[in-house]
């Protein structure tokens, strides 16, 4: 992620910060001694009072949060361990064996089985995880259960959304605290089971009433805005209208509940199944009433495309709307943007206006296509992937323009900041968790998107065999291990675009395209942001083949940058710059960054209108003084960045008349 400014930047008391390194450590002692142990018994009246009077403290405010730590001069933060990293379970429900409360084993993933669970207690929803009681179908045993950062779904807490559960692959292990409980750390290894279990139908009439009491309880939940409620009924009435003996005799049903699912799921943001479900509500017939139905329809599935950026697709599906409802004003109006959107894409071509106007608090994304054509992704030596210019661009000229892939502002309810604690390299970092829930909501929500972020760098790849798993019969499947990682190495701080951000919410993003571009500490890309559309200029005239570069530090001091880059994005820059600076050695590369300091603050301080001689001259001996830190030849053709501050405040002063 793009460095935070100075006044956004938070600095954990060093006691938190011990305390943090010695609970994570602690811990992990504690899970090696005990991993392979038989689960204790716990005593089920006593757990579920300890969740109750929990809930209900965390309800009122009232519970110390233990994952939040003290920083200094400011509020508390969320403090989350990243532990060693684990594949998502990629077994489908089906296949994988049942299993007892009494089988678990400490410190163990159990591969190969599940979990039938249901709630015993409310939920304690603290800042970064929630937890509860559960029980076997038997109500015989009793288990704290923790669902970690990924814990809401749709607005709502997962584990708040029902009573019934199947943990898939259980992870049994130890909370910071040293109390033995479940962990969820992959959304997908959770399986939901609301509502009722479906058994075969053999009675045409019967199944015909049982699907539409499911659909008539989804239009119910529909009306009360229970989104995820009317997305449940509609599925079960899927499910018994499809069963052959329905089906065969009523095959409209099924389209209708699709129909009205389609909507649900475009409500919800679930695209890529609202189109799945408005092309399989389609009824292809030639009467009036059907062809208003299928008009509905594919409205439904061209409103997800687009929104999914397919924009191909959404104008055959518009273009399909028109034929049925000749003249529809909304399909008109979608198939003139359509059109914009298409000539962005293909040539860069944007109404930077609009787009500037069409943006407010409310509304702080912008309605453009990602622009591409000037670039190529190709192998960067020592760099991984980069990107490189096409085609000789002059200097000013756009190179790329990328609609982010996810951004969350500070205003929004989703940012949160947080401290994390890498067990793999023992560093403490500021990360934008509120992000990647965000990026873990949408790929759970839409699978198709699941490559696009699961190609970027980042250090942890999974398992062979869970790479490039994208979904089991029971949904889509996310690693959240790779997407943190994954956001930690490409994120970008998105600037204070709609009022205040503070070190608690920063604004950031992920942009997935713009995410292949390596750094430079002489860039070649200047940037900027109109709402979630990343600019890309050239700063200089780029020659076809030429590889594409931005500052994701800026700092000019070399020390602090190389440890900047190397704590966030894991790499020593060995660009020009960085090459003359390290010859320089430490002492001079000291005095050249005390002399930096004095002229920041100088700058600072001194009004550069009416300055009095003697400022001025101060003003020269400071300039005169870094200029000679910088070695002629070894600098010659490099940005001397030390002086830059100082230079602008003498090329802008007017002395005293
Ligand atoms: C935003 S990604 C850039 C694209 C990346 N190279 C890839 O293969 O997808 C950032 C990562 O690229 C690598 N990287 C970027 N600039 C680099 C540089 N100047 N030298 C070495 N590695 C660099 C680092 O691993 C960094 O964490």
């Amino acid at each position: 992620m793009a460095s935070q400014s100075q006044a956004n930047t938070i600095f954990l008391t060093e006691q938190e910060a011990e305390r943090i390194q010695t609970t994570v450590k602690e811990r992990a002692k504690k899970c090696s001694e005990l991993a392979g142990q038989t689960r204790e018994f716990r005593d089920a009246k006593s757990a579920i009072s300890q969740a109750t009077g929990a809930s209900l403290m965390a309800d009122m405010g009232g519970a110390p949060d233990p994952d939040m730590a003290d920083t200094q001069g400011q509020k508390a933060i969320p403090t989350i361990a990243v532990g060693q990293p684990y594949p998502p379970c990629i077994v489908s429900l089906q296949n994988l064996e049942p299993m007892k409360f009494t089988d678990l084993k400490m410190e163990t993933h159990h591969r190969g089985k599940k979990l039938i669970i249901r709630r015993a207690s409310p939920v304690v929803t603290l800042a970064a995880r929630s937890w509860t009681m559960v029980q076997d179908e038997e109500e015989k045993e009793t288990e704290r259960l923790e669902m970690c950062l990924h814990k809401a779904r749709n607005g709502e807490d997962v584990l708040e959304s029902t009573r019934k559960f199947i943990i898939k692959e259980p992870y049994f292990t130890l909370t910071d605290q040293g109390e033995p409980t479940l962990r969820i750390d992959h959304p997908s290894d959770l399986v939901v089971c609301r509502g009722e279990e479906i058994s075969d139908q053999v009675d045409a009439t019967k199944a015909e009433k049982l699907a539409t009491r499911f659909k008539n309880k989804g239009n119910s939940a529909l009306k009360e805005q229970d989104l995820p409620e009317a997305y449940a009924e509609y599925t079960q009435g899927i499910e018994v209208a499809q069963q052959d003996v329905l089906s065969s005799s009523n095959p409209d049903l099924a389209r209708d509940i699709f129909r009205n699912r389609a909507y649900i799921n475009l409500l919800l943001n679930q695209l890529d199944e609202a189109i799945t479900d408005a092309k399989a509500s389609l009824t292809q017939k030639e009467d009036e009433r059907s062809k208003s139905l299928d008009s509905k329809a594919y409205f439904r599935a061209g409103s997800a495309a687009y929104q999914l950026g397919d924009y191909a697709s959404s104008r055959f599906f518009f273009e399909s709307q028109l034929e049925l409802s000749p003249g529809d004003k909304d399909a008109t109006s979608y198939i003139r943007k359509i059109k914009s959107r298409l000539r962005e894409q293909e040539t860069g071509s944007y109404d930077y206006i609009k787009l500037r106007t069409g943006l407010s608090k409310a509304h702080p994304r912008t309605d453009a296509a990602t622009f591409i054509g000037n670039t190529e992704v190709k192998n960067s030596p020592n760099r991984g992937n980069g990107l490189y210019a096409t085609r000789a661009i002059p200097s000013g000229e756009l190179v790329l323009a990328d609609k982010a892939f996810c951004v969350v502002w500070s205003h929004e309810l989703e940012a949160m900041t947080a401290m994390t604690y890498d067990v793999r390299d023992s560093r403490i970092r500021v990360s934008p968790v509120g992000l990647a829930s965000s990026i873990v909501q949408k790929l759970l929500s839409n699978p198709s998107l699941i490559p696009r972020v699961m190609d970027k760098y980042g250090d942890w790849q999974g398992t062979d065999e869970s790479k490039g798993v994208v979904s089991t019969n029971d949904g889509p499947v996310v690693d959240v291990f790779r997407v943190q990682d994954i956001m930690s190495r490409n994120a970008f701080g998105v600037g204070a675009q709609y009022g205040e951000e503070g070190a608690r919410n920063a604004s950031t993003g992920l942009f997935t395209y713009a995410a292949y571009i390596n750094h430079s500490c002489i860039p070649n890309l200047k940037r900027e942001f109109i709402g979630d559309l990343l600019v890309l200029r050239a700063l200089r005239p780029l020659v076809e083949g030429e590889e594409i570069f931005l500052a994701y530090d800026e700092n000019p001091d070399y020390d602090a940058r190389q440890a900047a880059l190397m704590t966030t994005w894991g790499f020593e820059c060995q660009c020009k710059l960085c090459e003359a600076e390290k010859t320089d050695g430490v002492d001079v590369r000291k005095k050249r960054a005390e002399l930096v300091k004095e002229a920041e603050s100088f700058v600072e301080k001194e009004h550069r209108a009416g300055a009095k001689r003697l400022v001025l001259r101060r003003a020269q001996r400071l300039a005169k003084g870094i200029e000679e830190t910088y070695e002629k030849d070894r600098y010659d053709g490099l940005p001397k960045r030390g002086l830059e501050g100082i230079t602008s405040w003498l090329e802008r002063a007017k002395p005293r008349a």
